[in-house]
C-alpha cells in the first residue's frame, strides 16, 4: 500500500505552517513534504516531526529569488557559488529533519541553450555528489510548462536522458503524474518504464490539480498499479483542495493512520 506524505504547501492552508504538520498527522498522514521549510527553523521543524510521529517525505533545495519569478538556479549560468550555498542550507535542513530526497530546481531556461544544458548538468552532478555524502537521492522533477512557462525541465524524456547519462546511483526522477499528464498522457506505461529510476511521485487530478479523485486520471487504477509494480516510496498528495481540505479527504480514508 503506497505510503501518502500530505503536500503542506498546497494542503492544510487552513493552518499556519508549522500547525499543518499536527494537522496532517491528526488526518491520519504518517508523513509530509512541501516545497520550502526555509522559513522556519529546522530545530521548529524537527519538534513537530517527532511530537506527531511524522516521517519527513521531500522537500526541495532553495530555489533562488522565488517572489522575482525564479523557480530554482540549477540550469543559470553564473549561479554555481550560490548553489554549493543552497545546498549546505537544505543539507541543514536535512540533518534536523531526517528526510533522505530532496528535490533541485532547474530554473526558468531555454532547454535548448548549450551554456544552461552544460550548466544545469554541473550542477546537478555537484549536487548529487555532495547529498551522496549524506544519503541522500537528488531528484529531478519535469514541470509542465503550462504552470511554469519557461522551464528548463519540461519533459520526461529530457529527465530520463540525463540520470542514465550521469549514472549516480543518488540520483533519480520525481515523477508527478499530473504533470507526466499534461506533458505526455500514458501515465501507466511511463509508471511501467521509468518506476526503476523513480525517487518519489506526487499526485493530484488533471486538469485541476485537486484531490485525486475525479477527473482525467483514476487514481484507484493508478495506485493499484503502482504497488503491483512494486513503489516502496511515498506518494505525495501535491494537490489545492477544492475546500476545506479536511472536507475533500475522502479519497485517503482507506489509506489514513489510525
Ligand atoms: O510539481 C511541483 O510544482 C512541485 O513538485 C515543485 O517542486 C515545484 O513547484
Ligand atoms: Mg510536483
Amino acid at each position: 500500500m503506497p505510503v501518502f506524505a500530505a503536500n503542506l504547501t498546497m494542503m492544510f492552508n487552513e493552518w499556519a505552517f508549522l500547525d499543518r504538520f499536527d494537522a496532517a498527522a491528526d488526518a491520519g498522514f504518517a508523513a509530509v513534504e512541501y516545497l520550502f521549510p526555509y522559513g522556519a527553523t529546522p530545530e521548529a521543524i524537527a519538534d513537530r516531526l517527532a511530537r506527531n510521529n511524522l516521517q519527513q517525505a521531500l522537500f526541495n533545495l532553495p530555489p533562488g529569488d522565488w517572489a522575482a519569478g525564479e523557480r530554482g538556479i540549477a540550469a543559470l549560468p553564473g549561479r554555481f557559488d550560490a548553489l554549493k550555498a543552497d545546498v549546505e542550507r537544505a543539507l541543514d535542513y536535512a540533518a534536523a529533519t531526517g528526510v533522505r530526497r530532496l528535490h533541485l530546481m532547474a530554473g526558468i531556461a531555454d532547454p535548448h541553450d548549450e551554456d544552461a544544458v552544460s550548466c544545469y548538468r554541473r550542477s546537478v552532478t555537484y549536487a548529487a555528489g555532495r547529498l551522496a555524502e549524506k544519503g541522500i537521492d537528488l531528484l529531478l522533477e519535469p514541470i509542465n510548462g503550462r504552470n511554469m512557462p519557461g522551464y528548463f525541465l519540461n519533459d520526461f524524456g529530457a529527465a530520463e536522458r540525463l540520470i542514465a547519462e550521469c549514472g549516480l546511483p543518488n540520483l533519480k526522477l520525481q515523477f508527478d503524474i499530473y504533470h507526466h499528464q499534461i506533458i505526455h498522457g500514458d501515465v501507466t506505461m511511463a509508471l511501467r518504464r521509468l518506476l526503476s529510476i523513480t525517487g518519489h511521485i506526487q499526485i493530484a487530478s488533471v486538469p485541476s490539480r485537486n484531490e485525486p479523485d475525479g477527473e482525467e486520471l483514476n487514481y484507484a487504477y493508478l495506485f493499484g498499479e503502482i504497488d503491483r509494480l512494486g513503489y516502496d516510496g511515498f506518494i505525495g498528495c501535491e494537490y489545492i483542495p477544492r475546500g476545506h481540505t479536511l472536507d475533500g479527504l475522502g479519497w485517503f480514508k482507506p489509506f489514513a493512520r489510525s
